[in-house]
C-alpha cells in the first residue's frame, strides 16, 4: 500500500488484530465496485453475449471473472501465491475455444481495472496480464481451501441474476479462520440512497433509468461495508465519485443496526427468487407475528447490508429441501450484522456454521437475520409454531 494509506488505529478505524487484511479487503472490494458499475451499464446497453450460463442455469458474466481474477491477483500480490482463496467460479466455461471472445473481454476488463490499483492505494501490475496469468488468478481460487484452518472466501458478485437485471447485487469477501469468519466486506454497488428504492417490486432499474447521471440520487448510490471479528463495530464507506483518489478511511461512518423491536413496524427482507426461498412461507410467519410492512424482496447479500445499516429489521431465507447454502453466499453478510449489534442463526437458533467445508452443513431449515435479539425469539417461535403444517 503506498504511502497514504497509513492506517491510524484509533476508534474512527479499524484497531489491532486485523487491520492490514481489512484495509487491504476493502481497497481491493471497492476497486471491485467500480468494476462492476462500468460493466452493468455496458451489460444493460450491449448484447448480453458476456453472460453465460452454468450447468446449474444460474448465470456468471464477465464481472464475477473479472472481480474474482482481481481479488485473488491482489490477496497473491500481498501474501504470497500460497495465499488461501476460495471462491464461487472457475474457469472451466472460460478455456473453451468457443469463449475466446469472452475471455478477451475479461481480460480486458481485468487490465483497465488494475491499471486504475494506484488511486485505491494499491500495486498494480508492472505489464497487463495476458490470458493466461488471468486464468491462473481465477483458478488460484480452489474449493479444497476450504477445509484449511484460514483461508479467504470470495462471491465476485453474489446476486447474479440482479447484477444482470440491471438491480441489487454484491461483492462479497471474508476471512475465516479456525471455522468462524474473522473479517467481513460487501461492496454494494447499486444500494440507493433511499431505502424504498431497494425493492425489486420499486423497480430500482426503473427508478435508476429514471434518474438522470446528473441527479445526485443516481451517482450517489453505492457503498462498502465492512467489520472484523470482535471490533463491536460496523462501517460503510460511499463509493469514490468521479475521479477522487481513495483515501483510506475514505469517509467510513459506523452503522448500527436499527432499534425497531415492535413487529407492527418493523420491515423483513427476502430473496427475490421465490425458488431460492418460500415467499408463501415468510409470508404466513409474517402475519402471524404481525409484521405489517410489504417485504423488501432484494437480490443478494444486499440483505444483510440493509440490516447492518439499519433500513430492515429481520431477513429470512428459507430454501427448498435440499438446497446447501455456500459459505460465500453469507460469511461476509452474517459478520458485518453481528458486528453492527444484529444476530444471525438457522431457524434453531444456532450460529451458522463455517467450519465444514464450501456448505453451510447442518442448517437447520433456514436463515433468520435479526436488528436484535427481542424479534429474533419472535420469529424463531412462529418459525416452530408453523413449521410442521409447511409444506417445506
Ligand atoms: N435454489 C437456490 N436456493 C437458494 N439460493 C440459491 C439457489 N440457487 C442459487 N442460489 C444462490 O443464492 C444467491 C441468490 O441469492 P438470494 O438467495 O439472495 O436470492 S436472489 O436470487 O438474490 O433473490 C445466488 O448467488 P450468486 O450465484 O452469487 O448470484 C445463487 O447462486
Ligand atoms: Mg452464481
Ligand atoms: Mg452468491
Ligand atoms: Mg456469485
Amino acid at each position: 500500500m503506498d504511502e497514504d494509506c497509513k492506517l491510524e488505529v484509533n476508534s474512527a478505524y479499524i484497531s489491532d488484530g486485523y487491520s492490514k487484511e481489512v484495509e487491504i479487503a476493502v481497497r481491493a472490494v471497492h476497486m471491485a465496485c467500480l468494476l462492476c458499475q462500468r460493466v452493468q451499464e455496458n451489460l444493460l446497453s450491449e448484447s448480453s453475449e458476456h453472460v453465460h450460463s452454468k450447468e446449474d442455469d444460474s448465470p456468471v458474466t464477465i464481472a464475477d471473472w473479472s472481480v474474482q481474477a482481481i481479488v485473488s491477483w491482489v490477496l497473491s500480490e500481498a501474501y504470497g501465491s500460497n495465499v488461501s482463496i476460495v471462491a464461487e467460479e472457475d474457469v472451466e466455461a472460460l478455456s473453451k475455444a468457443s469463449a475466446a471472445g469472452l475471455l478477451e473481454a475479461v481480460v480486458r476488463t481485468v487490465n483497465e481495472c488494475l491499471a486504475d490499483a494506484p488511486r485505491f492505494g494499491l500495486k498494480g501490475p508492472d505489464t497487463d496480464l495476458d490470458a493466461k496469468a488471468v486464468l491462473e488468478a481465477i483458478s488460484r481460487c480452489s474449493l479444497a481451501g476450504a477445509r484449511g484452518s484460514k483461508f479467504w472466501v470470495l462471491d465476485p458478485v453474489d446476486g447474479t441474476l440482479g447484477f444482470v437485471r440491471g438491480d441489487q447485487y454484491a461483492i462479497a469477501l471474508a476471512l475465516i479462520e479456525d471455522g468462524e469468519p474473522v473479517l467481513g466486506v460487501l461492496g454494494c454497488p447499486n444500494y440507493p440512497i433511499k431505502k424504498e428504492w431497494l425493492s425489486y417490486q420499486n423497480g430500482y432499474r426503473r427508478i435508476l433509468s429514471r434518474l438522470t447521471s446528473s441527479t445526485s440520487e443516481s451517482s450517489d448510490r453505492g457503498s462498502v461495508l465492512y467489520a472484523r471479528k470482535g471490533g463491536g463495530r460496523a462501517w460503510m464507506q460511499p463509493l469514490l465519485r468521479g475521479e477522487n483518489k481513495f483515501v483510506w478511511p475514505n469517509s467510513a461512518r459506523e452503522i448500527r443496526v436499527s432499534s425497531i423491536d415492535n413487529p407492527a413496524l418493523a420491515t423483513f427482507c427476502e430473496p427475490v427468487e421465490k425458488a431460492n426461498s418460500s415467499h408463501s412461507f415468510t409470508a404466513g410467519l409474517a402475519h402471524s407475528v404481525g409484521l405489517q410492512n410489504q417485504p423488501l424482496r432484494v437480490y443478494s447479500m444486499v440483505k444483510y447490508a440493509a440490516i447492518a445499516r439499519g433500513d430492515a429489521e429481520i431477513y429470512m431465507k428459507f430454501a427448498r429441501a435440499g438446497y446447501k447454502e455456500k459459505i460465500w453466499d453469507h460469511a461476509a453478510g452474517v459478520l458485518i450484522i453481528e458486528e453492527a449489534g444484529g444476530v444471525v442463526t438457522d431457524a434453531g437458533g444456532q450460529p451458522l456454521d463455517f467450519s465444514k467445508g464450501v456448505y453451510l452443513e447442518g442448517l437447520d431449515r433456514g436463515i433468520i437475520a435479526c436488528a436484535g435479539a427481542k424479534l429474533h425469539e419472535t420469529i424463531i417461535g412462529a418459525v416452530d409454531a408453523s413449521w410442521n403444517s409447511s409444506s417445506l
